[in-house]
């Protein structure tokens, strides 16, 4: 922009410069016609006038002889000598070039003096002759003297000439700098302006495709002028406007992706879910195929919450996400619906391949029940599932949902671990579920539950040595209702921890009272669930209750189930070694059930083994229940533990486990759980095994 008005101005100075150059040449120059020429000239020409009256008068005075010829001269004569000493006066520095014209003067002056003189000096009347003579002689005087001045004049005239010109040439100089640095100023201005236009144009350019939301354009900047600076400024607001948008949108993404995805386990969540199901639904109706939607909760989840903390449960809930999503297909849909549900969507394939069986659900049960490490801990955790298959269990999503959840509330009530197909049925049993578990919250406040016991019979002597309590409802309208229908329900809700502590309670005084009332040595055994195994300072709590009830440490056990104990196998062991130290017998319940490898036996501080029925049931005729009860057997004794057989109902199993050295039995074989009442009159009674077997003869 300044560039054209530098070119310009430089231009303007370089012709000022010149002109003051011209004009001060014409001002000496003038100055010496004024001082020097003009002088001459003016001189030469009175000189000639002067000659012409001293040649007038002479040749007036040749022919009429009557004027006196020397009196002209003399005062001719003396103006001459006058204009000559006025040009010897002219600066001779300033009229250099008058010198050589000066002294030729001097010289015709000189003669003319001599003529004058001569005729002066002469007496007596002029001769006429001789005045003629004299006045060609200054005729021709007068013609060099009209030379001169001649030539005076032309360098006169020469000089105003030289000067004239200059002046002109000056200002046509003048005029054509201007003009060029016009053309130049003005060429450079429209380059310049177009340059300016052209980056304003890209600059607008930029401006509107900015505005219409593009921010990809590629802006150069060419110059670091101001429009390069307006250039730079509109690049960096365009790059910062791009990284604010991109930073926009990917908080955009990453917000829709967290209101359809469950930010722990970055499963979809229940509007993502419903939104796949919806898909899914309308697939299927267009190419009839079925989906299943499981409906998934893990068995005890809140016990590890509440046990462990919300870390350790946060890290198990990840590590069954990514299992439950592994034993699926990728086209399938893992939901997380928040705490330990989950949901999956596997609709059947068109073409038949991967068609969905019982055994995919096997698949999803194996593989969330593999054992897994938190913080430096191996933990096995286990779920229940509920199915329900589109179209038959429903038409939308909804419906399908609400009869897999009910599927999974009947999975869990059958034992964990285990999944069901919902079926119209369940429906009443949920009902009854929710009857019952408005009417538990008010049962021990009410005084509805009783202990019954069933003895444990020591195989070497027949005689009862224990026994397990076990808990009924004593419901006003259902009667009498078995702890399979309400034990789940009372661990879900929390009321298993006071039931529970009644329970041991209960359990302690009664033993306590039989033992006072002289019906020998006893040991009681009570269920522990989940949740009372998780409360903190349970020895404590324990040794309270034997405290307060009397009884000695070691007639009270207390058993825990296999799958219980190796949900935390390091905080297991470290309950149960506080529990061994306040000298309570501790046992295993459900032996062989659960996940107990025979290594971890060794690390559990445990007195009595106890092999679930379902091995002693077929001991008698399958052949592999047979021999993993002798191996159960054989095993607790080489770590000296404690053998309880339980659900012996034949003489054939007690046959066997008799052959087979297992210490004490329970079962309905010997008696089923009685009250309390019914149980004294047993003990009383001096009720035996070998009052009906004899062991030696099995
Ligand atoms: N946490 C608590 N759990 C408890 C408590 N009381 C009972 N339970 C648990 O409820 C489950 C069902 O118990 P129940 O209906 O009492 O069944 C027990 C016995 O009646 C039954 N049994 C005993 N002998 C036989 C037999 O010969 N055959 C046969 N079919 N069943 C028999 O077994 C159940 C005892 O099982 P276990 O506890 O594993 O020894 C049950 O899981 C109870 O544990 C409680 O107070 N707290």
């Amino acid at each position: 922009m300044l560039f054209p008005l530098a070119i310009a101005a430089v231009c303007s100075l370089v012709y000022l410069g010149s002109s003051t150059l011209v004009l001060k040449h014409n001002n000496s120059r003038l100055a010496h016609v004024r001082d020097v020429l003009f002088p001459v000239l003016e001189i030469t020409t009175d000189n000639v006038g002067a000659l012409d009256k001293i040649i007038e008068q002479l040749n007036d005075a040749a022919s009429s002889g009557e004027k006196d010829p020397l009196d002209a001269a003399a005062t001719i004569a003396a103006k001459v000598r006058a204009n000559y000493a006025r040009l010897r006066g002219i600066d001779a520095d300033k009229a250099e070039e008058f010198r050589q014209l000066a002294a030729e003067f001097d010289a015709y002056y000189s003669a003319a003096h001599a003529v004058a003189k001569e005729m002066m000096d002469k007496s007596g009347a002029p001769d006429p002759r001789s005045l003629q003579a004299m006045s060609a002689k200054l005729d021709t005087y007068r013609k060099d003297l009209l030379s001169f001045r001649d030539s005076a004049n032309s360098r006169f005239t020469g000089t105003i000439g030289d000067a004239t010109s200059d002046a002109d040439g000056a200002v046509s100089t003048g005029i054509a700098i201007g003009l060029l640095s016009l053309c130049l100023t003005l060429g450079f201005g429209i380059a310049i302006a177009r340059a300016l236009l052209r980056q304003l144009r890209q600059a607008l350019k930029v401006a509107q495709t900015v505005a219409a939301g593009d921010l990809t354009s590629r802006i150069e900047v060419t110059s670091h002028d101001e429009t390069g600076q307006l250039l730079q400024a509109l690049k960096d607001m365009n790059d910062s406007l791009a990284r604010s948008v991109d930073e926009h949108k990917r908080l955009e993404a990453l917000l829709q992706h967290q209101a359809s995805h469950d930010t722990l386990t970055g499963l979809p969540n229940r509007a993502l879910l419903q939104d796949r199901l919806k898909q899914a639904i309308a697939t299927a109706v267009r190419s009839p195929s079925p989906i299943w939607i499981i409906f998934v909760d893990l068995d005890r989840f809140k016990l590890v919450n509440d046990s462990l903390g919300h870390k350790a449960g946060d890290a198990m809930l990840k590590q069954v996400a990514a299992r439950l999503q592994s034993a699926v297909r990728e086209a399938d849909t893992v939901a997380r619906l928040g705490g330990d549900e989950f949901v999956l969507v596997l609709p059947e394939r068109i073409d038949g391949s991967g068609s969905l069986s019982a055994a995919v659900v096997q698949r999803i049960l194996d593989a969330v029940a593999q054992p897994m490490m938190i913080e430096g801990h191996e933990f096995v955790t286990t779920c229940s599932m509920g199915i329900a298959v589109h179209p038959n269990d429903g038409a939308d999503g909804e419906t399908l949902m609400t009869h897999a959840d009910i599927a999974m509330y009947c999975a869990k009530e059958v034992g964990r671990n285990n999944f069901r197909f919902y079926s119209p049925a369940m429906d009443a049993r949920i009902l009854e579920r929710l009857r019952l578990e408005g009417e538990l919250r008010h049962a021990l406040e009410r005084d509805e539950f009783e202990l019954h016991y069933q003895p444990q019979v020591d195989l070497r002597s027949g005689r009862i040595v224990g026994m397990e309590s076990l808990i009924r409802w004593n419901h006003p309208e259902l009667g009498m209702i078995s702890p399979a229908r309400f034990i789940t329900l009372a661990e879900e809700t929390g009321l298993i921890v006071p039931i529970g502590a009644w329970v041991i309670r209960t359990a302690c005084a009664q033993n306590q009272a039989w033992q006072r009332a002289g019906l020998g040595r006893l040991r009681v055994a009570v269920n522990l669930s989940a949740r009372q195994f998780a409360q903190k300072n349970l020895a404590e709590f324990i040794m309270n209750i034997l405290d307060e009830t009397g009884l000695a440490a070691e007639d009270l056990e207390i058993e825990l189930t296999e799958s219980l104990v190796m949900t935390d196998v390091e905080r297991a062991v470290g309950v149960l070694d506080d529990l061994k130290r306040i000298g309570v017998q501790l046992s295993i319940d459900d032996f062989g059930t659960g996940y107990s490898s025979l290594s971890y036996l060794k690390r559990f501080p445990i007195h009595v083994l106890k092999i679930d029925q379902s091995f002693v049931r077929d001991i008698a005729t399958g052949a592999d229940d047979a021999a993993i009860v002798a191996l159960i057997i054989s095993l607790a004794h080489s770590l000296k533990l404690n053998v309880i057989a339980e659900g012996v109902e034949t003489p054939e199993q007690l046959a066997y486990l008799n052959l087979h050295d297992c210490d004490e039995m329970q079962g309905y074989f010997f008696s089923k759980p009685v009250p309390a009442e019914a149980f004294e009159k047993m003990l009383r009674s001096g009720k035996s095994l070998s009052s009906g077997f004899d062991r030696a003869s099995a």
